[in-house]
């Protein structure tokens, strides 16, 4: 049967695409500073849209044309509060369309430079840290994705002990999050949180292990076959050169 699961299309020996995600308080921010302090480059969507909304940002004044100077704050970026207000909401889902549609294509030419600059310096492996990665379908624009995951009644200890948290708040939350079952299924590997911080950290550094193994091994097999045609190349071009010269002595 045909896999179901929505991926990149990648050339063997190109960086690997990692997309990283996770429900509410699973640890994926915890995995994800793991990988940063492990030199892999890693792209952060929410970190994106805030550099977009800052003072000066790419985002600040289409915003403004679409939802007026109430969305400014003092410093002349984004005021998060005042246009959260404006989208999020049942009612608002029309305008919360309009937005997306303003500040998603700017997150994905952000995200395009990423990888192209990644892959450009032959980097082995990069990753998109999502967190609404199933919930926007992002999967196609990764070759692996990896869902830092946790028993729910650890993940639901670790949110609630979050000050300002509350249950009805942390079930909102979970409510508008794809469930974390249907995201493991989509997963192509899970990383367990439901242990120590120890033990998942080395589940993470098992994954880019096996990452860089891989596009290494892609790598060295092209090597050895653009040296094999190299070789035929040469061969036939020597066997040419020996048959015309044998003719042109007859
Ligand atoms: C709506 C905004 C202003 C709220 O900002 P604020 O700082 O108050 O909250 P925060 O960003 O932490 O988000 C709060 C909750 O809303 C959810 N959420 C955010 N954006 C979206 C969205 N486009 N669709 C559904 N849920 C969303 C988040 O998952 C989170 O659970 C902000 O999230 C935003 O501008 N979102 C649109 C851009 C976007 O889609 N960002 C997600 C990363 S690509
Ligand atoms: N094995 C583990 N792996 C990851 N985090 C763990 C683990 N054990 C305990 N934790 C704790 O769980 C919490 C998870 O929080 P973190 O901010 O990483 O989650 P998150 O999924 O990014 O949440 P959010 O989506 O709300 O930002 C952290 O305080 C972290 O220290």
């Amino acid at each position: 049967m045909a896999s179901e699961k929505a991926r990149r299309r990648r050339s063997l020996g190109d960086t690997l695409v990692v997309g990283l995600t996770g429900s509410i308080g699973m640890g994926k921010s915890t995995v994800s500073k793991w990988l940063q302090e492990m030199q892999i480059p890693l792209d952060d969507a929410d970190a994106t849209v805030h550099r977009l909304y800052a003072p000066g940002g790419e985002a600040v004044l289409p915003l403004k044309e679409a939802f007026g100077s109430q969305v400014l704050n003092e410093e002349g970026g984004i005021d998060r509060g005042a246009l959260s207000k404006l989208v999020v909401g049942e009612a608002n889902s029309e305008r919360l369309k309009q937005l997306e549609a303003i500040v998603h294509p700017l997150v994905e030419a952000s995200r395009d430079r990423f990888i192209h600059d990644a892959q450009r310096r032959g980097e082995l492996l990069c990753v998109l840290d999502i967190p609404l990665l199933f919930e926007k379908q992002l999967e196609k624009h990764c070759d692996l994705v990896v869902v830092v995951s946790a028993p729910a009644e650890q993940q639901r200890r670790r949110v609630l002990a979050r000050p300002e948290m509350t249950p009805e708040k942390f079930t909102a939350i979970l409510a508008k999050q794809v469930p974390d079952g249907v995201k493991r299924e989509k997963a192509d590997r899970v990383v367990d949180s439901g242990l120590s911080l120890e033990e998942t950290k080395g589940q993470v550094e098992s994954l880019v292990k096996e990452c860089r193994q891989q596009v290494e091994a892609e790598r060295a097999r092209e090597k050895t076959w653009h040296r094999l045609v190299l070789g035929c190349a040469i061969l036939s071009g020597a066997a040419l050169a020996f048959a015309v010269a044998r003719r042109s002595r007859q």
